[in-house]
């Protein structure tokens, strides 16, 4: 972990509870989880099936809110901000890396990295500059042109960090981001998102049931029941 607990952490949880109720059921999908989250932080959220980790991650994510508890992002609390509020506040400061991808199959890898860029309003020209060099940076520049289609699934997981990266965000949520990745493919995403955190300090927290990834972090949270039951800082 990097030495910047001096600075305000980007991201402060405190005791965040999520229940579901499914008719007569009540599910407590997280019990009271507090974290801090600081800028430079490579940090993995594991744990057995059902523990709550896509929970947790759809609350620092901002897509879904605590049913108690306080999201605290960048010092701003998020329970005063409106959906618009909110939405903004996303694309501005997140970057989302999913396990299936999520790229427009009609679109080309170069348009699929822009497109966060256009949502934010940015001039056609330089969405394109940012995004070709976005692609550049995760190696796949000679395929800009190509749809995901034509692409391996390690390559297309590239192309989903470039879009996650290029709009600069202050923290990059990954949920499962290998997990449709062979072993190859896993390796590599993995040293690619290393290399962004240790060159350009870019923040990740991910989740993950792969053993390798976990060898690669700086801190991992182990979530059972929705509680931590340990976060264990391994650099
Ligand atoms: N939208 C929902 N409605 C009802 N229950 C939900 C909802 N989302 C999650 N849960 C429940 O909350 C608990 C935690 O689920 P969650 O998906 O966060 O776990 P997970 O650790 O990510 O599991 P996996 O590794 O299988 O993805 C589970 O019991 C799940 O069934």
């Amino acid at each position: 972990m990097s030495d910047n607990s001096s600075h305000p952490p980007i991201l402060k949880l405190r005791n965040i509870r999520r229940r579901f109720k499914l008719g007569e059921t009540t599910i407590d999908a997280l019990n009271s989880i507090s974290l801090d989250i600081h800028a430079g932080e490579f940090l993995a959220v594991w744990g057995p099936s059902g523990s709550g980790k896509s929970t947790l991650m759809n609350i620092i994510g901002l897509i879904d809110a605590p049913t108690e508890g306080e999201v605290h992002f960048d010092e701003q609390d998020t329970r005063v901000l409106d959906d618009d509020a909110l939405t903004e506040f996303r694309s501005q400061k997140l970057g989302f890396v999913f396990q299936n991808f999520n790229l427009v199959p009609v679109l080309s890898a170069l348009e699929n990295v822009m497109l966060p860029l256009q949502i934010q309003g940015v001039a056609e020209h330089e969405a394109r500059e940012r995004a070709t060099a976005a692609l550049v940076d995760v190696g796949l520049e000679r395929f800009r042109d190509s749809v995901p289609d034509k692409l391996s699934g390690g390559q297309r997981q590239r192309v989903a960090i470039a879009r996650a990266l290029v709009v600069n965000p202050r923290l990059v949520i990954a949920d499962e981001p290998t997990a449709n990745l062979d072993s190859e493919n896993s390796r590599m995403v993995v040293e690619l998102m290393r290399e962004m955190n240790r060159a350009r300090k870019v923040t990740f927290v991910f989740t993950t049931h792969d053993q390798r990834l976990l060898d690669h972090v700086d801190r991992k949270i182990l979530l059972r029941d929705g509680n931590i039951v340990s976060d264990e800082v391994t650099a």
